[in-house]
């Protein structure tokens, strides 16, 4: 895809995302990986009003190369693809039934929601907690490159998901099914469950 054309696809997806109600107000950064740097949202931006052409172009080492002043979660993107070497967008959030997750106590920091459905298994498998510290702090991009390593898919302690992708599309795809099982999670707990059993979700690798 072309450069104009990776523009217009996060434009089309944060106004997808903002539509469906999975993102407010200002909140939320999406990045998608550029072999000489990376497109990311403005700082303050409305995903769901994007202007392609004021989207953020940063090179390898985070000078703005076009484009409006980068998200603050700029650290963290860029911690994420140092992690996820294959990975090509992150998307993060602040939906509603992740971030209440991200504040529960007595959860498994190591791997936040438990196996309720195939496709959570298929297209998150494994959530690590991040622990709190304020949006755009340094430290927090260092607990993410960190966190990185164990998924592709991480949970900021009382703030929301991040989660990247081989492209803008698997990376929105994987947040929304987050987003649903952290739904799920939330109905079902204090209800006796059955999850996958660890022979299920193995055999969901194969
Ligand atoms: O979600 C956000 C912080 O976590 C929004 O920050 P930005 O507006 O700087 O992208």
């Amino acid at each position: 895809m072309s450069e104009r054309e990776l523009r217009e696809r996060i434009a089309m997806q944060g106004q997808s995302l903002f539509d469906r109600g999975l993102t407010a107000g200002s909140s939320g950064n999406i990045s998608v990986r550029l072999p000489d740097g990376m497109l990311i949202t403005p700082t303050n931006s409305c995903l769901g009003r994007l202007d392609p052409d004021r989207i953020t172009k940063l090179d390898n080492v985070g000078n703005v190369v076009a484009g409006d002043k980068p998200s603050k979660e700029a650290f963290l993107h860029h911690s994420m693809y140092q992690s996820r070497p294959d990975e090509q967008a992150i998307v993060h959030l602040h939906s509603t039934h992740s971030v209440a997750v991200s504040c529960l106590a007595n959860i498994d920091e190591s791997n936040v929601l438990p196996p309720i459905t195939a496709y959570y298994v298929m297209r998150v498998g494994t959530l690590p907690l991040v622990p709190y510290y304020p949006p755009g702090d340094v430290e927090l991009a260092g607990a993410v490159e960190k966190a990185a390593k164990l998924s592709h898919a991480v949970l900021l302690s009382n703030h929301g998901p991040v989660v990247a992708g081989g492209d803008l599309d698997k990376a929105v795809n994987a947040t929304e099914e987050l987003e649903e099982t952290a739904k799920l999670f939330l109905m079902l707990r204090h209800e006796p469950t059955r999850f996958l059993t660890p022979q299920q979700v193995q055999d969901l690798a194969k």
